[in-house]
């Protein structure tokens, strides 16, 4: 049974619908040992049947079998395997891997045996050795002279141990020196068992082997026997090929990024920019949120829940409740609170205490001529915690609390201002009647503290205890009836439960209260910030989609300038999956890079930010947290995943041959 056979071999070339038949019934058989020349006129359809023998071309007529077992050409994964493990392809022009070395370019084909890492090497060199090329292992094609670019292709045709070299035109470039040693390696490989045939134009190339093939109008003219075939003993162990491995496209789509490091790191610049000013706005986004959240709990005690009455008696959610609150300034007898609402939510289950609280009118203090007004006077209620007081105590009995600003205009210093402290003031509020007419209250009362409004959430603290402003308000025949109502909860998970509790109570089927948590005033600031900090992160975003699109400019650009990379990789063996996978890693590793010096750039942005923004306000106001970085990433290579997908596929549905033509 012969190694190789052709049966019936027909190929034709179509030019529009005018057919153009190269070979026109070839019938071949070849065995092991031979090193069988084929002659023909140019243009007579060679490589046409090198490429059908080769495995690269599969549009034809007629059937090629191995070791008596037909390939079949329709079946891809086929073709690859036989490629693979039994064909070594010499070219006349070479084809060598221009961005790899020499070693390199011998190992390309040795990743798809399942040789350790250290005997791909190993057989690399000894092959390399063979050919003399043991000192030139380290150096790129370009470095090498005609004869010694050939030789590194003849090394990489035996890297994998296969059954069959095809040769097309090996010496086609060479000088009479250099083809003479070509020449010796070819037959050497034959008299080492192997099938060697060789497409040439030269009779004196052909005289060389032990059989000659003239090809004349696509048929086989003469077949002459001129030696013997060498005598094969086939015992040693052939080498185990398998398709390449992953890990593989990945070092060599490493090692393409880094032969392109100019063109590659702006694109990784570019969109690490991107990813920057992503992670900046983002980190700046939850660095505001956390300062507000910090700075209204540390004033408010976010246990509490402030409760008034809901005149519109609907439902009213939390941005509705406090829009319907800032009516209270227009329309106040509408919020008085009643001793039947009061007792409706002391029902409420979860709740520590509730405390009933006064906010009152436009007020005025004075102090020996020094006048200061404002609105908005209040009782004293346990919502306030002990830093939004900064000097002094909380009032009890004929004391008030006033803020600094208005200490600082009484006292009429910026920096004795708590000499205030101790001191009596008159105070003049008004409010309403009985018959909800203006009343002024006036009475003197003595400061017991300062409140520290340095943070700008309340603007003016000013307030005295619940049962002073009662009993001033019955004495001047005003209205007395609460118009807010303090409700604590015992647990601070709660407070949303207890606030709904509240919400959803009725008098006479209107709803009765509404009602705001400092978690609810908390969720509308961060509503805003985190709109904005997403508005500036989506523009941001803008520049990523123009770093894909540079990506993909770039990959199509590499797809061009790889086309005949591709040929040869294919022609190696190697599928189209891997071809795939080559230009999609790449794009991936840009992607990565690329997030992670937008990583770099943001964390060392955001220490130089920070430094200088905590001498002004004692907090770090950029926060990119984990879940900030994770999304970068991700958004990072997604990105480069998506620019990777046209330009890859194009790669990998090249026609090998075609691939293995372009300049
Ligand atoms: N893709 C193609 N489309 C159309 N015609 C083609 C194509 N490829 C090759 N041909 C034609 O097929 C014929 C055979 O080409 P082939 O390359 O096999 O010849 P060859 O014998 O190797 O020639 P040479 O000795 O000059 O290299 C030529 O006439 C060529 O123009």
């Amino acid at each position: 049974m012969s190694l190789l056979k052709l049966s019936d071999i027909h190929k034709s070339y179509f030019l529009g619908k005018q057919e153009s038949k190269i070979l026109n019934g070839i019938n071949l058989e070849f065995n092991s040992g031979e090193f069988v020349s084929i002659l023909g006129e140019s243009g007579g359809g060679k490589s046409t049947l090198m490429n059908i023998i080769g495995g690269l071309d599969r549009n034809f007529e007629g059937t090629v079998s191995l070791n008596g077992e037909l390939l079949d050409h329709r079946k891809e994964k086929q073709l690859d395997n036989y490629r693979r493990g039994t064909i070594g392809y010499i070219y006349q022009s070479y084809n060598l891997i221009t961005h790899l070395t020499v070693l390199e370019n011998v190992l390309v084909s040795l990743e798809m045996t399942e040789l350790s890492r250290a005997q791909k090497i190993k057989r690399a060199k000894e092959l390399l050795n063979q050919v003399g090329l043991e000192d030139q292992v380290k150096k790129h094609p370009n470095q090498l002279s005609g004869g010694q670019k050939q030789r590194v292709a003849i090394a990489r045709a035996l890297a994998s141990d296969p059954d069959i070299i095809l040769a097309d035109e090996p010496t086609g470039a060479l000088d009479s020196v250099n083809t003479q040693e070509v020449l010796e390696i070819l037959n050497k490989i034959a008299k080492d068992g192997k099938l060697v045939i060789a497409v040439t134009h030269s009779q004196a190339v052909a005289d060389h082997g032990t059989r000659i093939i003239r090809l004349v109008d696509g048929k086989v003219k003469d077949d002459e026997h001129l030696k013997a075939p060498f005598d094969t003993q086939d015992n040693h162990k052939r080498i185990p090929s398998h398709p390449l491995p992953a890990s593989s496209s990945y070092v060599s789509a490493f090692r393409h990024l880094v032969y392109n490091i100019k063109q590659n790191s702006l694109i990784i610049l570019g969109t690490a920019i991107g990813i920057f000013a992503v992670l900046l706005f983002s980190g700046l986004g939850n660095g505001i949120n956390s300062y507000i959240s910090n700075q209204i709990n540390s004033l408010v005690n976010p246990k509490t829940i402030t409760v008034m009455a809901n005149p519109s008696g609907k439902k009213l959610n939390n941005t509705q409740a406090q829009r319907e609150m800032q009516q209270f300034s227009q329309n106040p007898t509408s919020f008085f609170i009643s001793q039947s609402q009061i007792n409706k939510i002391k029902k409420i289950s979860g709740a520590s205490y509730i405390q009933p609280g006064y906010q009152l009118g436009a007020y005025a203090l004075s102090y020996s001529s020094k006048n200061t007004s404002s609105s908005g006077i209040q009782s004293y209620t346990k919502s306030y915690t002990s830093n939004s007081l900064s000097k002094g105590s909380w009032p009890s009995g004929n004391e008030i609390v006033i803020s600094k600003n208005q200490a600082i205009t009484l006292s009429g210093s910026s920096k004795k201002y708590d000499s205030m402290i101790g001191k009596s003031i008159n105070v003049t509020i008004n409010w309403l009647s009985q018959n909800n007419t203006p009343v002024q209250i006036k009475t003197s009362l003595r400061v017991s503290g300062i409140s520290d409004t340095s943070t700008r959430v309340a603007n003016q603290i000013t307030v005295l205890s619940y049962s002073k402003m009662r009993s001033l308000l019955l004495a001047a025949g005003a209205r007395s009836e609460p118009n807010f109502i303090i409700v604590n909860s015992k647990d601070l998970n709660n407070v949303d439960n207890v606030a709904n509790q509240i919400r959803n109570q009725k008098i006479d089927s209107n709803y009765a209260f509404s009602v705001v948590t400092v978690g609810d005033i908390l969720k509308t600031v961060n509503n805003y910030v985190s709109l904005a900090s997403t508005v500036l992160s989506a523009i941001a975003g803008i520049s990523l989609i123009v770093s894909a699109l540079m990506i993909i400019v770039t990959m199509y650009m590499s797809v061009a300038e790889r086309t005949k990379e591709i040929g040869i990789l294919r022609a190696l063996g190697e599928r189209r999956k891997d071809i795939r996978r080559l230009f999609t890693a790449e794009s991936l590793m840009i992607g990565l890079f690329s997030a992670f010096l937008g990583l770099i750039l943001a964390w060392l942005f955001s220490i130089v930010l920070n430094n200088f923004v905590y001498d002004l306000i004692k907090f770090d106001i950029v926060q990119i947290n984990l879940s900030n970085v994770i999304f970068a990433i991700l958004i990072s290579l997604f990105i480069s995943l998506l620019a990777a997908l046209l330009p890859a596929r194009k790669a990998s549905r090249l026609n090998p041959i075609d691939a293995l033509s372009a300049d």
